[in-house]
């Protein structure tokens, strides 16, 4: 059977009689908890020995394609589209069923511009799916893909793609809607506040978990200083960190609402600027954000302890990557931000 799709000529072809002839795309075999992958390449010439093969993926015709003027097949599609959004730190997979998938190569954290996003998806046929705006990716950790709905497309809607990915560059000094922000290495000191840790009475788990988290990053807590429940020797260990010169200064306990909470008046007390005081996350609502002489400065609550994904974890990341939080940063965490506790 023959189909005539504005230029495209599709034929399509019973498998028994296909042998000899050119697949027109990359055929996909599933088989659920075991595979799901590539069974034939895009141009693969098929043999008597793949009938069974085919039958057995459901595949009892195949397409024989002749692409008209001015269309695209979905590989070559979905790759100029990859290429458009590519940039520094980025690497694309080769085309794959349709698909090309934009590959971080270093640690960072994921820049996506969300409503150019949405923008590219208005325009049809075509899908940009991406990770999260402010996502920590890792070498190797997929950002994006680019995928053709249909077999082939218009060559024009590509170039509508192009179009919107250049324009955003024209705007933001060359940068792709799409890229990756290395983090910076910061020297932080760090303050553990609380008096049954102060005295001896419990073993101090803040220092070890913060250490992990900053290194994961490539950060490191140069210095850990420890102070009992008394805002003054609090007020006055804040200040010996921002003498100290670190690039960040993390303060652990009292952040709740005992008598002998007294972290969040300390932290004002020394001069901060306090961003806020409350985080609309759980776990982590009790983080407080801060500036002190322009020194990220941050309450950090009891969950940060013991609970792999909180508040910190969302703007440790940012603050690593040049970020300055805002109030809007901390007001927008609250939707989706609630994970647990
Ligand atoms: N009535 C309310 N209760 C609680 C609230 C609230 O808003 N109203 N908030 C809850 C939240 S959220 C958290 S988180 C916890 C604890 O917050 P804090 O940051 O004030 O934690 P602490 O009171 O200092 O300690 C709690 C717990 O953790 C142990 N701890 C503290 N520091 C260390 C350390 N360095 N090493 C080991 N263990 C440590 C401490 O001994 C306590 O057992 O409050 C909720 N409650
Ligand atoms: O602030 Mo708590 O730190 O949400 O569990």
């Amino acid at each position: 059977m023959n189909k005539q799709t504005s230029g495209t000529k599709l034929t399509e072809v019973r498998v028994e009689d296909a042998i000899g002839m050119r697949l027109a795309h990359d055929l996909t075999r599933i088989v659920p908890g075991e595979f799901k992958g590539r069974l034939f390449k895009k141009g693969h010439i098929v043999t008597e020995s793949d009938i069974p093969k085919l039958l057995d993926i459901g595949k009892e015709h195949i397409y024989i394609m002749e692409l008209g003027e001015g269309e695209l097949h979905e590989d070559d599609a979905a790759l100029r589209m990859a290429q458009a959004f590519t940039g520094e730190g980025i690497t694309l997979s080769e085309p794959h069923e349709g698909k090309v998938s934009l590959k971080s190569g270093m640690l960072g954290l994921a820049q996506i511009d969300g409503a150019l996003v949405e923008s590219i998806n208005r325009l049809g046929e075509i899908a940009l799916a991406t990770v999260r705006n402010h996502t920590v990716v890792k070498p190797g950790n997929p950002i994006a893909s680019t995928r053709v709905i249909p077999l082939f497309v218009e060559e024009s809607k590509v170039a509508g793609v192009e179009k919107l990915a250049a324009a955003y560059r024209e705007q933001h000094d060359g940068r792709s809607p799409l890229s990756i922000r290395p983090f910076k290495p910061f020297r932080i000191g760090l303050l553990t506040t609380g008096g049954e840790v102060f005295s001896g009475r419990i073993q101090d788990k803040f220092g070890p978990a913060v250490r992990s988290k900053a290194a994961e990053y490539g950060s490191e807590v140069i210095e850990q200083r420890f102070a009992p429940d008394d805002r003054h020797t609090i007020v006055k260990e804040i200040h010996y960190l921002l003498a100290a010169g670190y690039d960040m200064i993390l303060v652990t306990g009292g952040m709740s609402v005992d008598p002998d909470d007294r972290t969040p008046a300390a932290i004002s007390e020394a001069g901060t600027d306090v961003v806020s005081y409350g985080t609309p996350m759980l776990p982590g609502s009790m983080l407080l954000m801060g500036y002190l002489k322009g020194v990220p400065i941050l309450g950090l609550p009891g969950c940060v302890m013991h609970d792999p994904y909180t508040s910190f974890d969302v703007l440790l990341p940012r603050i690593l990557a040049g970020d300055t939080i805002t109030r809007d940063d901390i007001v927008t965490m609250g939707y989706g931000g609630l994970l647990g506790c």
